[in-house]
């Protein structure tokens, strides 16, 4: 790729990464106007700048476009190609990362190649790398595409977050299977409404996936409709998946002591399938697996063998530790007030006695999940414990108010160790215990520095 005779041999979208020949895209973000540090990329070698018309550039190429994120996306996808064959991307507030990576266990099962990129970041079968976002910026997306399809991968998974989506982070590869998994209330401070959130989550099936793509869709959910008419509207193949669904129907979901046995509708045939994993959540997600599987080309007799041998997801609904009393510890990461209704849900059929959470909502976030999550605590669990989970730049104390104002009767306990602590010590042989929020995360955010945290370790230092 050449610009004004010159050969380019990057792109960078922070002035602070440009080497020469890099093309530099210039965006007004939510803290700063990337059109700020143009006159500096150039000085710092940038030979081409994707910015609005009205942005200045003088001594470089200025591509100039309206949206300059999509543009620039578009032109960084042509450097860095090429892409795994087949690239399936997830949306929906909750399930993203656990559809994810159940697929590329599908995948893998099926003898494929594959990879998946989200919350716990790249996933292969041999490694696992860090990125930070559940999204990362377009040039880390575009390079990790590339540098998979380089290693042999033909099959890969990402989770198309909101923020990703609207940003034009993960744009530019083509996508033959586009999922949804479902939407509740999440991250309203940066979408304003729900409508917007839905709309930012709908680029994925009104622009992003192939004209010759398909649509796997999670039908039981209030907006399913909604999105199965993105689809048809767009004239993609459509895979729905449920107890309303087409593709794969849930007729019947009966939770056993390790897992849960499903009885499913697939192509007019009825199968039995022992699933691995508990609650009614890691079975939709491990559906919508199949389906994106399905929508990719596999098989439905070996597909339904892969699917009995799936592996739990880390943090998801994830068993740390048994208390000395006897009572499992599970470690969720919900999050939303929809993921912690499901995750206590999922565990509520093995809860002989008393269920007990603890549960906190993040700093920087949206504000008004955080009584909804404590109202939906104390409405479905026995005993609840509010603490902190990462407040950012927040002062904890108003955080845990927030959610307080929500759940009545519930223990507030700030240090989330403490917190867990005294859960797990008065739990009863007959108890289970939730431990919901962080999930796979390692630390604790506190203005601006990450505590080392990982609530699976601190639950088994507790019940030891
Ligand atoms: C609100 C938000 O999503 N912000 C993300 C976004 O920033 P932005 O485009 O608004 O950028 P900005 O910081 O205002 O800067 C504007 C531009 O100037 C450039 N710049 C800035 C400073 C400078 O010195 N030089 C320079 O060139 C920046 O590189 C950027 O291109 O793009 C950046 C790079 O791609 C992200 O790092 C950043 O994520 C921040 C850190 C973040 O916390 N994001 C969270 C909310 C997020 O995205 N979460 C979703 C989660 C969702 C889920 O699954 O639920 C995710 O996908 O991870
Ligand atoms: N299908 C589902 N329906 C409702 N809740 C779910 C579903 N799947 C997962 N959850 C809840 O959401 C939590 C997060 O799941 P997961 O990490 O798969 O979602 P995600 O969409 O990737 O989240 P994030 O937005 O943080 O990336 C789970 O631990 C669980 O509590
Ligand atoms: N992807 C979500 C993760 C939230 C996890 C929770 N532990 C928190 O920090 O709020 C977000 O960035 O909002
Ligand atoms: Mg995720």
């Amino acid at each position: 790729m050449v610009f004004a005779d010159r050969i380019v041999t990057g792109f960078a979208i922070d002035h602070r990464k440009i080497a020469p020949g890099t093309v530099f895209g210039a965006f007004e973000g939510t803290a700063f106007n990337g059109e700020d540090f143009i006159d500096e990329a150039i000085a710092a070698g940038a030979i081409a700048v994707v910015a609005r018309p009205e942005a200045a550039v003088r001594g470089a190429v200025h591509i100039a476009e309206a949206n300059p994120r999509q543009a620039f996306a578009r032109l960084a996808a042509q450097f860095f190609q090429p892409f795994p064959a087949h690239v399936a991307a997830v949306t929906g507030t909750n399930g993203k990362t656990s559809t994810a990576e159940l697929t590329r266990q599908l995948w893998r099962m099926a003898g494929h190649n594959a990879a998946s990129i989200g919350t716990l970041g790249i996933t292969t079968a041999s490694d696992q790398a860090k990125t930070g976002l559940t999204t990362p910026d377009i040039v880390t997306f575009l390079a990790n595409m590339s540098g998979l399809a380089r290693e042999g991968i033909s099959h890969a998974i990402f989770e198309a977050s909101s923020h990703g989506l609207s940003q034009y982070r993960s744009e530019g590869v083509p996508v033959s299977v586009a999922a949804f998994t479902n939407l509740s209330r999440d991250h309203l401070d940066y979408h304003g409404t729900m409508e917007a959130y839905f709309e930012a989550k709908m680029r994925l099936f009104d622009e992003v996936v192939d004209e010759s793509g398909c649509a796997v869709i999670w039908a039981d959910d209030v907006w399913s409709d909604q999105v199965i008419a993105r689809a048809r509207k767009r004239e993609i193949r459509l895979i729905t998946v449920g107890e309303k669904g087409k593709g794969i129907q849930l007729l019947s979901r009966q939770p056993t002591q390790l897992g849960q046995t499903l009885e499913l509708r697939i192509q007019g045939d009825v199968h039995k399938l022992k699933l691995p994993l508990i609650g009614a959540y890691q079975a939709a997600n491990a559906l919508v697996a199949a389906g994106v599987v399905m929508a990719s080309g596999g098989d439905v007799e070996s597909l339904l063998s892969h699917l009995a041998r799936l592996q739990p997801v880390r943090g998801r609904l994830e068993r740390a530790v048994i208390t000395k009393s006897g009572a499992p510890v599970y470690v969720d990461y919900a999050h939303t007030p929809d993921g912690l209704r499901a995750a206590i849900a999922a565990l509520r059929p093995h809860t002989k006695g008393k269920l007990i959470t603890v549960f906190g909502a993040g700093g920087d976030r949206d504000t008004g999940k955080r009584p909804e999550m404590g109202a939906v605590a104390v409405a479905d669990s026995d005993i609840v414990i509010v603490t902190d989970d990462n407040p950012r730049s927040e002062d904890p104390s108003l955080i845990r108010a927030d959610v307080m104002a929500g759940a009545k009767g519930a223990y507030e306990i700030g240090d989330r160790r403490y917190a867990i602590a005294f859960a797990i010590e008065h739990a009863e042989p007959d108890d289970i215990v939730l431990i919901a929020g962080k999930g796979h995360e390692q630390g604790q955010i506190i203005m601006g520095r990450v505590l080392p945290f990982d609530d699976v370790e601190v639950a088994r230092e507790c019940a030891a």
